[in-house]
Formats: structure tokens, sequence, C-alpha cells
């Protein structure tokens, strides 16, 4: 891996200390940091560079998957790890900064590779990317990349006006924005899965699939993030961006070899198929819901209007369901359900493809027990994939049985989101950012639902804590004969299936 200095605006935050550390430190152990490597950490408190790589070390002892008593492994690590203050809106400073990165450089021998990693709000962004260039940090021999997190924007408008003052400094190329999920181990796979696999190649089509869903509920309130998260909600704060790119991420259709510009073109295509939603449409087609006081693992929790910070009046969205269709020879009249919710009954991020009954002769008789395949991808907080299909079971008469066919993989050692994006940025390969075309496309498809939330034309839905959500996102599914797979308790249909699934998947 090619030398690099990484420099990482808010270093001494809640991000670099919970993720970031830990992530370099695991990838440190890995081996898959480069030889030379420099890390420039920046705030605006004084700290010693000792202190600062004390703080580090702490973050390690506390968040790091990895845990470590080897004093000499971390000071190795530690090492290159240098600290200075700086405030974002001091020029200054940021000549201060060119400085030490040319003293470390000309110290360590580094090609002058530059990775700025900006781990600080969101409304610093253009800021910062405007001082990089004019100070002249982002004008040496070697590369420059920039490193940012979401939110990219509030709303279109937004989001291409921070586009714009972005490339005033860094080309498209060298942007990485990080869309976590896309880090996410499972949704790595989900493209080599459908592309390397010819059996589900050749299903993966209208013609075989019923409906897709796509689901991330938390069990989480609004924790401590309430000027943020009233500002949001659901909408903004998880679907635009994690919700969106998991559908881009499962419904592109790659060639047997591809590349990142390839993945990058598909994904854009599933984007500009994507049936828009008008205004007035909003309501037949999402859900907006809200949290009430309710109980989660037999934890009693305030709703969301009590929760600390957040208006007793408030109409944001907690919990959004929404229908959508792909228009593209693949998948036009497959229905496509994404729902996400704070609150809900269990954490769980997975992805459910109901495929077509088989038989279908009207004039035989359907067997009631008889069940949909399924294929689930579980994201986290496990990770699996199932395949559930139908055999019989003899003593049950000749009853159809349903079975499932599990991988699971092994929890221990799975790279955390964070290291497969920050390693995949050190190398420079953008196969899991999220590019500006889809940010772009995102934002437009979702502008007409914010219009509608924001003008009040799309009721609030309130649902109580620890269940699914409200019952209006079960009757959306209902509309088109379908239902949510794997909703705890409520279940009627097929629910030996699912009591199975269910015993499978908690042991
Ligand atoms: N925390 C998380 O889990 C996640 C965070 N994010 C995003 O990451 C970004 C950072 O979040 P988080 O770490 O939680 O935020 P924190 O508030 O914990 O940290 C902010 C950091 O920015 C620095 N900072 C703030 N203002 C200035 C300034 N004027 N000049 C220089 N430095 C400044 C602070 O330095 P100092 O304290 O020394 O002043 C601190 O290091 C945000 O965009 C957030 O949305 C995204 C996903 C998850
Ligand atoms: O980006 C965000 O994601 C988290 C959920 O992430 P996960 O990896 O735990 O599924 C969410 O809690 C947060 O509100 C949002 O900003």
């Amino acid at each position: 891996m090619e030398p690099t200095t990484f420099v990482l605006f808010g270093a001494t935050g809640d991000l670099a200390k919970r993720k970031i550390y830990p992530a370099l430190f695991n990838l440190f152990v890995d081996n898959k940091l480069p030889e030379s490597f420099s890390l420039i950490g920046l705030g605006r408190r004084e700290l010693s560079d000792e202190a600062f790589q004390a703080n580090v070390e702490q973050s390690i002892h506390t968040f790091s998957r990895r845990k470590t008593n080897n004093p000499d492994l971390l000071k190795n690590f530690l090492r290159t790890f240098r600290y200075s203050v700086l405030d974002i809106d001091r020029k200054e400073d940021y000549q201060k900064l060119l400085k030490l990165i040319e003293q470390r450089e000309e110290e360590l021998r580094i090609v002058p590779n530059r990775m700025f990693y900006l781990s600080v709000g969101p409304e610093y962004f253009e800021k910062i990317a405007a001082n990089i260039k004019e100070s002249g940090l982002g004008t040496a021999d070697g590369w420059k990349r920039l490193v940012i997190e979401k939110p990219f924007g509030h709303d279109l408008q937004s989001a291409r006006d921070l586009n714009e003052q972005l490339s005033k400094a860094f080309a498209e190329n060298e942007i990485y924005r990080i869309d976590h999920y896309l880090g996410k181990p499972m949704v790595q796979k989900l493209e080599v899965i459908q592309q390397s696999n010819p059996v589900l190649h050749a299903i993966w089509a209208n013609n075989y699939i019923a409906n897709v869903q796509i689901t991330a509920n938390e069990t989480v309130g609004v924790e401590e993030r309430a000027g943020y998260y009233d500002h949001v909600g659901a909408v903004r704060d998880m679907f635009q961006n994690h919700m969106l790119q998991l559908l881009m991420m499962l419904t592109m259709h790659l060639p047997n070899v591809s590349n990142s510009e390839l993945v990058r073109f598909k994904k854009k295509k599933v984007m500009e198929n994507l049936e828009p939603l008008l205004k007035q449409d909003v309501g037949a087609n999402v859900i907006r819901g809200q949290y009430k006081e309710g109980s989660i693992g037999g934890k009693q929790v305030v709703g969301y209007t009590s929760e600390p910070g957040i208006a007793s009046t408030s109409m944001n969205d907690t919990f959004i369901a929404a229908k959508l269709q792909i228009d593209d020879f693949f998948w036009r009249g497959v229905p496509i359900y994404i729902r996400t919710g704070k609150r809900m009954h269990e954490k769980s991020t997975r992805i459910v493809i109901e495929f077509k009954e088989p038989n279908t002769n009207l004039t035989q008789h359907h067997d009631e027990s008889q069940v949909p395949n399924l294929l689930v991808f579980e994201i986290s907080p496990n990770e699996s994939i199932t395949l559930q299909l139908n055999s019989k079971d003899p003593s049950k008469n000749g009853k159809y049985k349903p079975i499932q066919i599990d991988f699971h993989e092994s929890q221990e050692d799975v790279p955390e989101a964070y290291e497969n994006l920050i390693y995949d940025a050190l190398q420079g390969d953008p196969t899991f950012f999220a590019h500006w075309d889809e940010v772009e496309l995102a934002w437009a498809w979702v502008q007409p639902i914010l219009d509608a939330f924001q003008e009040n034309l799309v009721p609030l839905h309130h649902y109580a804590a620890g269940t699914n959500g409200p019952a209006e996102s079960d009757a959306l599914l209902a509309a088109n004969g379908h239902h949510w797979w794997f909703d705890s308790k409520i279940e009627q249909v097929n629910q030996s299936s699912e009591e199975k699934y269910f015993a499978h998947h908690t042991n």
C-alpha cells in the first residue's frame, strides 16, 4: 500500500474514539496499514502528542473488537500519531498544519499522499475543503483524498450546494463518501453472491421474485441526539442513504466480471429506473410513524415527544415504510418494501427475497402447508444467509415441511464496517463509497417525501415502542397480498416456519 499521511479533523470527537481508532488499530494488527504511515490528529482543545496517544490507546481498550495487553504492539501502532491544535476557521492553523505534515513526511520519508478525514459536523465540510485548497495542503506531488461522513446535505438543493463547494477543492474521484452500511461485511458480499452464483443470477428477476423486503429496525430511541434527529427523522437519517444503498446493492445486475466503475454505473441505473413518487402519491406509498411509550425487552421506555430535547408537539418521523418499484427489465412489477424505525421490537437489519409460488395451475388444490421460498440475508447484528425450501414431513401425513438451508458467518474476527471502508479508502478503491450521482438521485427520489411530510400531507401514525411499527405498515403490504416476514409474535401465516427461523437465529 502506498505511503500515506492520515489527517484527521475531529480527532478528539466521538466518532474518532468509537470507530476510527479501533478500525486503524485492527488494520495495523492485520498488517493492512501502509508501511509508511503518519497520522495527524486535529481538534480545538490543547493536547500534547503523549496525551493524544494515551487517549487513542484508551479508545482501543474500550472499543476495539481486539483486546490487547501488549504494550509493545500499542507503542508501535501509536508511534506515528501526532496531534496539532486547529480551529477550522483559522487560516493560520492550516499553515501550521502544512508545516507539520511536511516535517513528518520528511522524517518518515513519506511521499506526500494525504488523506483528509473529516470527522466533524457537516457544517464544516465546505470550509475545511476550501482551506485545504487555499493553504496548499492539497497541492503536493502525491495524491489527495477527502473522506466525509453522512449527512451529505439536508435535501436535494443543499446536497447540490455542498457538492458544488467540495468539487472546487476535490475531484469526484478524490471524494470518499462514507455510508457505513456499505462497509458491513454482508452488504459487501451481496454483489459477489448474486454475480458469481449462476443459480441465483438466473432467478434474480421479476418472473421468479414476488417481492423484496429491506428492513433496518433498531431498539434504541433518539439517544442523546435530539438536536440532530428531530430535524432529520428516519427519512433523512436512514432511508435516503443506508436503505437506498441497500436497495442499489441488492438489485443492480452485474456481469460476471466487474469493477468499481461498473458497480457505480449499475447503481446509478437502479436509481434512475426507480419509479418517481409524486408528492400527491406519497400518502399511498409511504407510511410515516413515530414511537410512543412502550416496553422493550421488559424495560419501559418513554415516547418520542417525552424524550429530553424533543418538543411535545414534534411531528418528526421515527419510522418510515415505503413501497418502491424499479422500472427495468429485471424488476418491473416486483414491489420492493423498505422500512426502518427506532424503538422497534428488535435490532435487525435484513433483506428478504420472497419467491413466487411455483404452482400457478389454479385448478390444482393449493396446500396450505406449503410456504414460499425465501432467501434471507441477515446483515446485523448477526450475519447469515438462509434459503427456505419446502420438503415433505412424513410425520405430518405427507404434508409439506419448510426447511432452512443456513450459512452463518462466525462473528469472531469479522472486520467492522469502518475497517473495511478505511482500508478501501487507503487503497483508493471507491467501490463501497457513495458516488455523487447516487447521492443526488437518492435525494431527488426522496424530495417529494420530504415535501409531503413537511406539508403534513401524510398522516403521522403512532406505534408503541417495542412493536413492529404502525399497523399501517402491515397494511401497505397486505394491499398486495404480502406481509413482512419474521415480524415477531404477530404472524399468523406460516408461523411454524418463522418459529423455526427464530429458534435458529436466536441460538
Ligand atoms: N459519533 C458517531 O457515531 C457518528 C458520527 N457521524 C458523523 O461524524 C461527524 C463527527 O461526529 P462526532 O465525532 O460524533 O462529533 P463530536 O461532537 O463528538 O466531535 C466533533 C469534533 O470536531 C471538532 N471540532 C468541532 N468544532 C471545531 C472547530 N471549530 N475547529 C476544529 N475542530 C472542531 C471537535 O474538537 P474539540 O472537541 O477539540 O473542539 C471534535 O474533535 C459528524 O458529521 C457526525 O454526523 C456519523 C456516523 C456516526
Ligand atoms: O447512520 C446511522 O446509523 C445508525 C444505525 O447503524 P447500525 O450500524 O447500528 O445499524 C443509527 O442508529 C443512526 O441513527 C444513524 O445516524
